[in-house]
Formats: structure tokens, C-alpha cells, sequence
């Protein structure tokens, strides 16, 4: 969705936005109008000014060299090369992450216009790259496995120099929610158990495995894992059931 000059600066002055190293010199000053001349040419500027959804799931500059590294370990393993040399599909796939979860959701066409401008996914809405949840996920069809790399901002600090449990919870239901509706489609998560065995330093990079358990009707059990990237900590250890919905549930209709 484009929006007017006036509801952008709007939004900017109630300071919704705040101007972190993604925004280059070439965009717009905060209050500066966006006449409808404008609107074409923003298309190359960078977020937020673009019409453009960002994929959050990519490297930006605030990924630290163990984010980049396990990033690109799980990546080179999206697509493979024969001996033939043909590419191929690998046995993990990364799944794009936008800051409007329904509007790019499975069967987010079926979804108004309305719900759609209005439906953001929270740690997708941070806008200082680096500040708090910077994570991408990557899927594994065959063996029915969710892993994520996630590194842990400032801002979401709970114990002096560690992740509050809440955010570790957050990252937990992002990474089972998301493996659960790839699995079975649209799903709310029903229940979530955690045991927090250790905790996280605040700026490090850790891993967050998801794995099915079971599916029984409507219901998908999953068992998650949160581990230091050399497997040899654990830090969280989790269940989730998550059930399927329609989207009319999803919409309260
Ligand atoms: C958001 C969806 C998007 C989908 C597409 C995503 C694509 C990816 C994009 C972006 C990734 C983002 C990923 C984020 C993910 C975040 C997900 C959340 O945080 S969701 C918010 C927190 N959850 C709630 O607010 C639910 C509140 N609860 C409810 O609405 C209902 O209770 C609900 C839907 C969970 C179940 O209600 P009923 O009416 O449909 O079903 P009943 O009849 O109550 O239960 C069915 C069966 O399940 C059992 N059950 C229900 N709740 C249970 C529980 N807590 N524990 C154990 N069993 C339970 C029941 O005993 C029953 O079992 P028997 O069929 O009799 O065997």
C-alpha cells in the first residue's frame, strides 16, 4: 500500500519512524509532502518509502559475523548443483518475512482491505536494524524441521545482559506458529510450554530449532529448542500446539 504524503507525515512526526542507517540520504526529510508525482519514483528508494515489500529475512548491516555465517551455511543449502550442473532444490528452504504477516499470508487474498493495512507482525515492526529481533527462517520439507538464526538486539534486554523471557517466547511462537501454518495452513497457537534452562546474552546469535511431533486432526504438536549455534548450550527448550482455524475465525466473522 502507498501512502498519501499526509499520512506519511503523520506518522513520521508522531515519531512512528525512526531514521536508522537503513534510510540513505536520497529519502525524504521527515513532514517533507509526497505529492502523487512522487509515488512512482519511490519505488527506488529504499523501505519504507518503497512500494515494495521488504523481505526481512536477507542480511542487513546489523548481522554480526555468526548470523552471516549460519545464514549463508542453511543457505547454500537452498539450492544444489548436479554433477550435471544443473541447479536443483536443496533440502532447506528460506521463507521470506515481511512486516504484514496476513497480507502475504496464504490466503491473505481472501483477506479485506482493511485487515490487510492494518495487520503487522510485532517484531517485524522494530525499525532500527540490529535493535531487537533480527532472525531468518529456513525449512526443511523432508525432514519436517524448522530452523531459525536469530540474534538478539539491545532492546531486548531482561536480566542485565540477557534476553528477557518474554522476547525468547516471542521468538519460540514466531518459529513453531510459522513451521505449524507451513505444515497445516492458517493455525493460532493453542498452548506453548516453556522451560528456560539458560540464559541468552544479549547480542548473541543463537539457533531455534522447531520439529514436528505429531499431527492429530486440527491440532499440530511441535517441540522446539533453543541452543547456542554450536549446538553444546542449551538455552530454552519448548512445546507447542498450534490449531488449525479458518480465516473466518482468524477475522472473528
Ligand atoms: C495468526 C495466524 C496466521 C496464519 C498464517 C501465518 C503465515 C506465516 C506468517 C507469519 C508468521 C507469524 C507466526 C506468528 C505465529 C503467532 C501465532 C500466535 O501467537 S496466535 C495468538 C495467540 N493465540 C491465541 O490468541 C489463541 C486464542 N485461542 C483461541 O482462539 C481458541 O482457543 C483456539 C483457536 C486455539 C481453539 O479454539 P477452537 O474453538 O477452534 O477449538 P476448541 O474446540 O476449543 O478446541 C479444539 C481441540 O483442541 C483442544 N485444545 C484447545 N485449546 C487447547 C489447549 N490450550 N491445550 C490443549 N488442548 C487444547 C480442545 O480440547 C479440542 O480438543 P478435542 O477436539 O476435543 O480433542
Amino acid at each position: 500500500m502507498i501512502r498519501s504524503g499526509a499520512q506519511m507525515a503523520r506518522r513520521l512526526s508522531a515519531g512512528f519512524l525512526s531514521r536508522g542507517p537503513l534510510f540513505s540520504a536520497g529519502a525524504p526529510a521527515a513532514g517533507v509532502p509526497l505529492g502523487p508525482g512522487t509515488v512512482r519514483t519511490m519505488v527506488a528508494l529504499p523501505w519504507p518509502f518503497s512500494s515494495q515489500p521488504r523481505d526481512f529475512s536477507l542480511p542487513n548491516s546489523s548481522w554480526g559475523s555468526e548470523m552471516m555465517r549460519l545464514y549463508e551455511h542453511y543457505n547454500s543449502q537452498c539450492e544444489v548443483v548436479t554433477e550435471a550442473g544443473e541447479r536443483q532444490r536443496g533440502p532447506w528452504r528460506r521463507l521470506p518475512s515481511y512486516n504484514r504477516s496476513l497480507k502475504y499470508a496464504t490466503g491473505g487474498v481472501y483477506l479485506s482491505k482493511l485487515i490487510q493495512s492494518k495487520a503487522r507482525l510485532f517484531t517485524r515492526n522494530i525499525r532500527a536494524p540490529g535493535a531487537a529481533f533480527e532472525y531468518v527462517v529456513f525449512v526443511n520439507k523432508e525432514e519436517q524441521r524448522c530452523v531459525c538464526v536469530f540474534q538478539a538486539g539491545h532492546l531486548l534486554e531482561g536480566p542485565p545482559g540477557h534476553v528477557h523471557g518474554g522476547a525468547i517466547a516471542t521468538m519460540i511462537d514466531a518459529v513453531t506458529g510459522t513451521h505449524a501454518a507451513y505444515l497445516s495452513g492458517p493455525v493460532m497457537t493453542a498452548n506453548l510450554n516453556i522451560n528456560y534452562r539458560s540464559p541468552i546474552p544479549l547480542g548473541s546469535t543463537v539457533l531455534i530449532e522447531s520439529c514436528l511431533d505429531k499431527n492429530e486432526g486440527r491440532k499440530t504438536f511441535l517441540s522446539c529448542k533453543v541452543t547456542s549455534t554450536d549446538g553444546s548450550k542449551l538455552h530454552t527448550e519448548a512445546t507447542g500446539l498450534f490449531l488449525s482455524i479458518t480465516v473466518g475465525k482468524l477475522l472473528g466473522v
